[in-house]
């Protein structure tokens, strides 16, 4: 184990009145950094959030603290603290009350309470705020009050989960920049829940994809947007032309009835794959020339560029983010490098068998 990790799930299985939420999964969780486990709605995120802060136990496995185990260790003994998407703020008590709350409970003397608690309001940017109703509050500053009343009790990992989601778009992603900034100056580790790729793509210094209870792919947010593993995480990590296709050999794949030189290597002769190729990695060329021709079926504007929606003769589609313009109708060419095309496995719970199958 390397030094750093202070969280591990080994193994871990989690089943609810026979369904399984959680299937086997392992990974560690290191000293400082930011986490986010990115899914769709039910893929189990918030059961993994529940696991570590201990309002559940796993069905099978084990989830170690520093090396020990802690599956029946109860939530109040552990050192991590949640955020949760409602903040689950005390509406009766002030902003001081709300983060004392914590600290009342440990029974910490009258002074050292009100140093903790002014010095957690002033990491989320609320000091003289103490003496506000929680009602007087808006929603941004809620979610702070929720963040210091966490962090407050110095935990070693603190847990957020979906905490922006209630916000609106400009103030979501100020926070956005103001939660990441947060985490730097804490140097604790932060585990955040989304199902909004862009958030954990723009927060995150690894991130864990899950599907249907596995963890499909884990990552930096680069490693994880330039090569995704499988289908399901290149289509849920931003838009993409996906296609099957068939590797030949090395470096040589073919797909949409053509072969092209790639980048990738070690699969079987032959091998059924899918390829990714990304909107923004594709450009406009004149009619003829390129490696793909396509006629233009849309087009819209996107502000710093156009979205294209094309289609090759087989009747693929190709989505393609371009500075140029185009016109509907219009028969152009598409250039891609080598490095621009993703191979990837076919992986076997995609929903689609493998041609081989
Ligand atoms: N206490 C429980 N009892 C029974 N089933 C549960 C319980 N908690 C979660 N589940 C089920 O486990 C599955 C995963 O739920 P979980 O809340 O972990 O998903 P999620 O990825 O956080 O979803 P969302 O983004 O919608 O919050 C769901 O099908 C849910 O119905």
């Amino acid at each position: 184990m390397a030094k750093d990790t202070i969280i591990r799930f080994e193994r871990v299985t989690k089943i609810y009145d026979g369904q399984v939420v959680l299937d086997d999964i392992s990974f560690d969780i290191e000293r400082g950094k930011f986490y986010t486990l990115l899914g769709p709605s039910g893929c189990g995120k918030t059961t993994i959030l529940r696991l570590i802060a201990g309002f559940a136990e796993p069905t099978e496995g084990a989830i170690y603290f520093h090396g020990k185990p802690v599956n029946h260790v109860p939530a109040n003994k552990r050192q991590v603290n949640t955020v949760f998407q409602d903040y689950a703020l005390f509406p009766h008590l002030n902003v001081f009350e709300n983060v004392a709350f914590g600290l009342r409970i440990k029974k910490k003397k009258q002074a050292e309470i009100r140093e903790k608690v002014i010095e957690a309001l002033r990491f989320v940017n609320l000091e003289g705020y103490e003496n506000r109703r929680i009602q007087e509050m808006s929603g941004g500053q809620r979610q702070r009050v929720a963040i210091a009343r966490a962090i407050v009790n110095e935990p070693e990992v603190l847990l957020l989960d979906e905490p922006l989601s209630a916000l609106d778009l400009k103030l979501r992603t100020e926070m956005q920049y103001e939660l990441r900034e947060l985490q730097r100056r804490l140097g604790i580790t932060f585990i955040f829940v989304t199902h909004d790729q862009e958030e954990a793509l723009a927060m995150s210094d690894q991130i864990f994809v899950l599907n249907k209870g596995k963890i499909q792919q884990s990552g930096t947010p680069k490693e994880i947007y330039d090569e995704p593993v499988n289908r399901f995480v290149a289509d849920f990590i931003g838009e993409s032309n996906i296609l099957r296709g068939v590797m030949l050999e090395d470096y040589l794949v073919e797909f949409a009835g053509k072969r092209f030189m790639c980048v990738d290597k070690g699969f079987r002769p032959n091998e059924p794959v899918d390829v990714v190729i990304r909107p923004e990695d594709l450009q406009i060329t004149t009619r003829g020339q390129g490696k793909l021709q396509v006629r233009v079926d849309s087009q819209l504007f996107r502000g710093v560029h156009y979205e294209l929606c094309c289609y090759d003769e087989d009747g693929n589609e190709w989505l393609v983010h371009s500075t140029k313009k185009a016109e509907v109708g219009e028969e152009i060419g598409l250039y891609f490098d080598p490095e621009a095309i993703h191979v990837m496995r076919i992986s076997e719970d995609d929903g689609e068998k493998s041609d081989e199958n």
